[in-house]
């Protein structure tokens, strides 16, 4: 068995793929990703038997990665996956945090070097039956003609519908694989995939910054909304946007000024909104930054502008409160894990949150795709339905290289 000195273990880090396999035969939770622009991929094992948490606070918490929903509640809870085990593709070993378990970490790297993975399903799946539900194309267009009725009458400004579409994993699919597909497709997207006993396993490459901070004490957001698939003859350069898109974007930006308002944050910088590329995709995106070692008196502006900006009206809507009680009477599904928001705290590169987009989940056989589109008064259901087929269109690849219809 490799033997740990300083909190390393001294043999060569193995392949993600192993550590995958290892995590799902010994019934532990991990998380790989790859931050936007970044090298190299990092991943994350728990050793803990539990992985729930109530409200994230991210100001001095061990290094972990969280996956949260869009609503916690009796069904999805917020989990955090705390680094026991850590690698990434730049080390060469593991390191074991210096408080992890050291009777499971011995377990863990005992099965690690026998590399024998006994066990039914390739990857962890949700306790009891989730049920692979799909909207049909008629029940999504009569949601948002609904939505646009009640957003004439005043009642909302803007709200955001989603769907899943739900399609056959092939036999030879693997989540490995297919996040390494997804780090050269995305390279501007934080790529991930998180597999959690009875939870599930999810894999995705969002566009979206929630929250960061990072190590030079820099919060980052952003307001993302606007979007127009890339053809042959459009660039970020020549990008051309109508209306509704603006509008629907300069609300999400005013829901973020909104949030710094609410706490007396005057002394933020606003740059935008520029056009982005995310994929197949271009969005509108304004970027708002805080130094916070000029502002002494927002030590915990992560964790204040976390609870305040989930769920963002790009997800949600404008006002929160009757956008969000919209959804969950209209929508007709459970958003479970889709458009909450995942990533590393704690790090070495600080914390980095993003909005759990463009991302699917693996049941046993089935994937269930997510995607949503902001709905405003000038929406055309047939025009939102059609976004939310180029938004599903990043997984479809992913999951089988199908084609986009
Ligand atoms: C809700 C999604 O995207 C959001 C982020 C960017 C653009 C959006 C839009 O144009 O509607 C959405 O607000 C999704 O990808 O499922």
């Amino acid at each position: 068995m490799p033997k740990a000195t300083d909190n390393r273990v001294d043999e060569l880090a193995p392949a993600l793929s192993t550590l995958f396999e290892t995590a799902r035969a010994q019934g532990t939770a991990i998380a790989a990703w790859r931050l936007p622009h970044a090298d190299n991929w990092q991943v994350a094992i728990s050793l803990q038997p539990d992985y729930k948490v109530g409200q994230p606070v991210l100001e001095h918490s061990s290094f972990g990665f969280l996956f949260c929903p869009f609503t916690a509640n009796e069904q999805h809870s917020n989990l955090f996956i705390k680094a026991d085990l850590q690698a990434s593709s730049e080390k060469s070993a593991i390191t074991i945090a210096a408080d992890a378990p050291t009777e499971a970490a011995e377990r863990f790297q005992e099965e690690l070097a026998l590399q024998q993975f006994p066990g039914k399903s390739k990857w962890h799946l949700p306790a009891g039956s989730e049920l692979a539900t799909e909207q049909p194309e008629a029940a999504y267009k009569n949601a948002v003609k609904k939505a646009v009725a009640t957003i004439l009458a005043e009642e909302m400004e803007k709200v955001v519908l989603s769907r899943t579409l739900t399609l056959p994993i092939p036999a030879n699919f693997s989540p490995v694989t297919a996040f390494e597909t997804m780090l050269g497709l995305h390279p501007r997207a934080m790529v991930s995939l998180v597999s959690v006993p009875g939870v599930g396993t999810w894999i995705g490459a969002s566009p979206e910054i929630m929250v960061s901070v990072d190590q030079n004490q820099v919060f980052r957001t952003v307001a993302l909304a606007g979007t127009q698939p890339i053809t042959n003859a459009t660039s970020t350069a020549n990008a051309i946007w109508r209306q509704k898109e603006i509008e629907e974007q300069a609300l999400v930006e005013r829901y973020v000024i909104n949030c710094f308002k609410k706490i007396r944050l005057r002394d933020y910088t606003e740059i935008g909104p520029k056009t982005i590329i995310a994929g197949n995709l271009m969005h509108l995106r304004t970027d708002f930054k805080v130094d916070m070692k000029t502002e002494p008196d927002f030590p915990n502006l992560g964790t204040d502008m976390l609870h305040l900006l989930h769920p963002t009206s790009a997800v949600c809507g404008m006002p929160k409160e009757p956008a969000l009680q919209f959804i969950l009477e209209h929508e007709g599904y459970d958003r479970s894990y889709y458009s909450g928001y995942l990533g590393p705290v704690g790090s070495p590169d600080g914390t980095q949150l993003y909005v759990n987009l463009r991302c699917m989940q693996l049941l046993e056989t089935m994937a269930i795709l997510y995607a949503g589109a902001g709905i405003t008064g000038e929406s055309s259901p047939e025009k939102e339905w059609l976004e939310t087929q180029y938004k599903l269109q990043a997984m479809r690849r992913v999951l089988g290289g199908l084609n986009f219809e």
